[in-house]
């Protein structure tokens, strides 16, 4: 795994250099996205940190191998297909994790989908295609995996990735801003309505992280002129992510529901004018 840094923004060190190995110990964690990129960071972090780790997505192929990191570490892996926009499969989902691991105790909505694209060229199929996997995915996960928290009486953690560019808007970014702000409120909402059941409900927003994910969403390569808006002068990497997914997981966090933290090395800071 790549942990690229610079001498003032150096790389973030792995999950087990900086957290309790026992941390997640007694955790069911489910990773939508989990085979790749930044879900896959995450995924490998929660198991070298003590719980069993399910990962999901619509392709196998991606799947397989992280389940092979995740029981190399100890710790009980499921994998399973999934596509987060329909419903039924999300049901599906939920019932082999459950019936494979156990009840799961935390949920990171990680799923996830852009392309770069102006409005006026976006499809209805387009936008659907986006917005159906970050919006309605993140809610039919939430509402499929948070039924079973609330039946099961013991709480839980809903982490949701939303990204920077929900914040100001973004150009090109239609589909996936409008998207992406939405899970933010309704991580929100789910904060607040399931407070008393012990269930919390938080947000990440990750910058620009360097993954085959948003260089597929660019056409390519990330073009080295974004980087002057970046204060940290680097990219981030999926590294970069994992210690507030950590954080929001355990019970360092127990009293944080319906908050919002970037992982962007300060993308959406002000330039300095002189
Ligand atoms: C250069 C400026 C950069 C600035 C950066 C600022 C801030 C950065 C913030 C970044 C925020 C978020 C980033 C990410 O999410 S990165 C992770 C991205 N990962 C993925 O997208 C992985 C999953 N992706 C996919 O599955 C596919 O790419 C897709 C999203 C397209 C969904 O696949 P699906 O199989 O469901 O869909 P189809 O291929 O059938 O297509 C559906 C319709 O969408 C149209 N489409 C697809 N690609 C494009 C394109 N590049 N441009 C325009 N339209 C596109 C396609 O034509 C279909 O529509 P029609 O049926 O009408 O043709
Ligand atoms: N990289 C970045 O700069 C940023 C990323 N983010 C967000 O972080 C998260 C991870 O991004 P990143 O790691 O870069 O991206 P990736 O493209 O690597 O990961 C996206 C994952 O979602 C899965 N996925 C996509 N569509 C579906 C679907 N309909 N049903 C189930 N699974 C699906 C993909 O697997 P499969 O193809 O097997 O379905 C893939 O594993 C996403 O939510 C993204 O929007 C936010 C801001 C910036």
């Amino acid at each position: 795994m790549a942990r690229e840094g610079t001498e003032h923004w150096p790389a973030t060190p792995p999950a087990t250099a900086l957290f309790a190995d026992d941390l997640l110990d007694g955790e069911v964690a489910l990773i939508t996205g989990g085979g790749t990129g930044i879900g896959e960071e995450i995924a490998v972090a929660y198991a070298e940190l003590g719980a069993d780790v399910a990962i999901a997505s619509r392709n196998m192929d991606h799947l397989e191998p992280v389940a092979e990191r995740i029981e190399a570490t100890g710790q009980s892996a499921c994998a399973t297909t999934v596509d987060v926009r329909e419903m039924d499969r999300v049901e599906e989902m939920v019932e082999t994790v459950t019936d494979e691991l156990g009840d799961i105790t935390v949920l990171v909505n990680n799923a996830g989908a852009n392309f770069v694209t102006p409005t006026e060229s976006l499809s209805a199929n387009g936008w659907r295609s986006v917005v159906g996997t970050i919006l309605d995915g993140t809610a039919y996960c939430s509402m499929a995996v948070g039924e079973r928290m609330i039946e099961h009486g013991e709480g839980g953690s809903i982490i949701s990735m939303g990204a920077t560019n929900s914040v100001n808007g973004a150009p090109y970014h239609a589909h996936s801003g409008a998207g992406k702000a939405g899970v933010h409120n309704l991580m929100q909402t789910l904060g607040a309505e399931w407070a008393k059941f012990g269930i919390r409900a938080n947000t990440i927003a990750p910058g620009i992280i360097e993954t085959e994910g948003i260089a597929g969403a660019v056409g390519g390569e990330l073009p080295e002129m974004l980087l002057e808006e970046i204060h940290a002068d680097r990219f981030g990497q999926p590294a970069d992510c994992v210690p507030l997914a950590v954080f929001l997981a355990s019970p360092a966090a127990n009293y944080v529901t319906g908050a919002y933290y970037s992982a962007d090395g300060g993308h959406l800071l002000p330039n300095v004018p002189f």
